[in-house]
């Protein structure tokens, strides 16, 4: 079947997922925008929130910076100067919301790194007493801190749940020594961005990162110290980094273990779901005007809390 997204500034459309749109802009880049779409519940909304994807671009935008002693990644530019002219013409579409990567050679695992015990981890635990089959102490609770944060990787499924698996199944895809670096910097990038969450009065609960390879050279003229592939690629942070849409975020203030947590950002949407009580089949229904303002609110709030700045809208 025909594309049916659009090519933008005759960049081809790549593929969509439930928020993000991505282009080829040729030479080797990615082309990323953003939407203002919401899922809940595995469902895309019929309502959008208003500057939701600039505020997740920003975010990933701060997270690379704030993290770039610790790992590369695979930013070109976020300036609309810079971008290919063609898309120069779209300013008031993309300002904010978009990004020029490189194009990777993507590692085929999800690197999750938790340090609370929630959501599938809970779940895995609940069956196993483990995750990932990482044996956890006995009687832990739904929302407990774990006594370490913990590597718990997952299969890339792009139908819907990624699947947890074990470290052996990533070393059986990508060979020991890939499967080991990427737990020590999975682990290592969640350490920092958790203590620089909790010094903002955020718990990161857990989290998901997505690597590639580039080649050595593309990487602003420099090679990287560590990640390095034989072939002289370099592992990049790439994807969305640290968003509420990649993690989990709770208010410490907040923090109640014992029971899920509320979402940082989408507990409005999703009790206002479950008020209506959809039976969680498409079509996802819309959202009031009072949620959407409350959730875009919320949006804002995760941005400064994280930065310290005003989203600029
Ligand atoms: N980042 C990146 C990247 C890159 N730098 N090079 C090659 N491929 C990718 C890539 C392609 N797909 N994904 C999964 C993330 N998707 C994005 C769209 O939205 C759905 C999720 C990553």
């Amino acid at each position: 079947m025909a594309n049916e997204v659009p090519a933008l500034g005759g960049l081809p459309h790549v593929l969509s997922g439930k928020v993000r749109d991505l282009y080829d802009a040729g030479d080797d880049r990615l082309f990323f925008v953003a939407s203002d779409r919401i899922s809940a519940f595995d469902h895309v909304l019929a309502s959008t929130i208003p500057d939701k994807g600039k505020v997740l671009t920003q975010i990933s935008l701060f997270w690379f910076d704030h993290l770039r002693e610790i790992v590369p990644n695979h930013l070109i530019t976020a300036s609309i100067d810079s971008y290919p002219p063609a898309l120069r013409a779209y300013r008031d579409q993309l300002q904010g919301r978009s990004m020029l990567v490189r194009r990777a050679r993507m590692v085929p695992v999800e690197c999750v790194a938790r340090g609370y015990l929630s959501g599938s981890g809970w779940k895995d635990y609940q069956r196993d007493g483990a995750v990932c089959g990482i044996k956890l102490p006995a009687g832990l609770r739904e929302s407990d801190r774990l006594p370490e944060p913990i590597f718990t990787p997952a299969a890339k499924n792009h139908t819907g749940h990624d699947e947890n698996i074990g470290f052996d199944a990533v070393v059986a895809a990508v060979g020991a020594p890939l499967a080991e670096h990427l737990r020590e910097l999975t682990l290592r990038i969640y350490a920092k961005a958790s203590e620089h969450a909790e010094s903002k009065g955020l718990i990161l609960a857990d989290t998901k990162f997505e690597f590639g390879f580039v080649p050595g050279s593309d990487l602003h003229g420099t090679l990287a110290a560590h990640g390095q592939a034989a072939d002289g690629d370099v592992l990049v942070l790439a994807d969305e980094v640290l968003t509420p849409d990649s993690s989990r975020y709770w208010l410490a203030s907040g923090y109640a273990p014992g029971g899920a947590q509320p979402s940082f950002d989408k507990q409005f949407v999703r009790d206002y779901l479950l008020s209506i009580r959809w039976n969680q089949q498409p079509p996802a229904p819309a959202l009031p005007d009072e949620v959407v303002a409350q959730t875009r609110a919320k949006y804002l709030q995760a941005f400064e809390l994280l930065t310290g700045q005003p989203l600029k809208v």
